[in-house]
């Protein structure tokens, strides 16, 4: 449903954004992971059109953004980074003035608006959205993204003013969109809060993609710079032997205990391994790496 080749952003000689390529499935929230400054912006801002790459191409829904953004617009939704609306205009209003913007009747507007409203719990609200918190701000954002019931979301850091409530809510809402087959891309610096809500990742460092997948193939990535390695943990009755496979990068041996360093996952062929040692196995478990750590690591540069 996205699909970036080679995308390439330049700002007075430096890439903010630095041949990415990018793949996200139909119905998938798709976590777009990285530090302040990375450039996760500047590749929304390509993807939906507001800005032109410098060099390679973006694809939604097949369409090249660049040769028909306007295509790209009608089927997608995209909440800025700062959400901004006519403060003398009611959320209604405002939701108003952009439903104009597609092709739907006043009663057609009507509808659709009230029912948004409703999913962003702003239904009865009759200040000004000028009077706003940022909360509620962030809630008609999400609002207005939704006016033309897009094919993909675009969400640059939608949790940033939520309270804990707001972001329960909102969670909700993304994955229920997704379960209606909604493709969702969402931007964010906060590990957790992509964790809860996506199940692949991608992961960006000075406009570059470091690792991408579920989040459980990106901590492995992390973890070992130099490919993908599996870290095994093997628990027998007796002491062990040393054990050999040709996937066995590291074998560190502590009486019964083994943490094995694997190039793939070879719990099997162990488990046959140390049966024919007559050995018994207590436990043979996939320890999945901290992505936390492998994260702070990554933000520590
Ligand atoms: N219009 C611009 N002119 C010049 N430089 C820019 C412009 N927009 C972004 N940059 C630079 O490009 C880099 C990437 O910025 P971008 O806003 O895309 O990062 P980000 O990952 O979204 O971070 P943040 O969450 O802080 O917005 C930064 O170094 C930024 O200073």
């Amino acid at each position: 449903m996205i699909r970036t080749e080679n995308l390439t952003k330049v700002y007075n000689g430096k890439p903010a954004v630095d041949g990415l390529n990018l793949e996200v499935g139909e119905g998938e929230i798709f976590g777009f992971l990285g530090p302040n400054g990375a450039g996760k912006s500047t590749t929304i801002l390509m993807l939906t059109g507001m800005i032109e790459p410098t060099a390679g191409r973006c694809f939604v829904d097949g369409i090249e953004v660049a040769n028909d953004p306007l295509a790209v617009k009608r089927i997608i939704g995209y909440l800025p980074e700062d959400v901004g609306f006519y403060g003398n205009l009611t959320g209604e209003q405002n939701l108003d003035y952009f439903a104009r913007f597609y092709d739907m009747n006043a009663a057609d507007r009507k509808e659709r608006i009230a029912e948004i409203l409703r999913l962003v719990h702003l239904d009865g609200v009759t200040q000004k959205a000028g009077e706003y918190s940022r909360g509620m701000k962030q809630r008609l954002g999400l609002a207005q993204a939704l006016i033309n019931d897009p094919k993909v979301l675009f969400l640059d850091e939608p949790t940033a003013n939520l309270d804990p409530e707001g972001v329960r809510e909102y969670r909700d809402l993304v994955t229920r969109l997704a379960g209606e087959g909604k493709t969702v891309f969402v931007s964010s610096h906060i590990l957790s809060e992509v964790r809860a809500v996506c199940r692949t990742v991608g992961l960006l460092a000075a406009g570059r993609l470091v690792a991408q997948g579920t989040i459980d193939e990106v901590a492995r990535t992390l973890a070992s710079p130099g490919g993908e390695t599996f870290r095994i943990v093997v628990e027998t009755a007796e002491d062990l032997p040393d054990l050999s496979d040709p996937d066995i990068i590291e074998f560190e041996r502590d009486g019964n205990r083994a943490v094995i360093q694997a190039k793939s996952d070879i719990r099997e062929r162990l488990a046959a391994a140390i049966a024919e040692e007559g050995l018994h196995i207590r436990e043979i478990r996939l320890e999945e790496p901290s992505i936390e750590d492998a994260f702070m690591a990554l933000y520590r540069g």
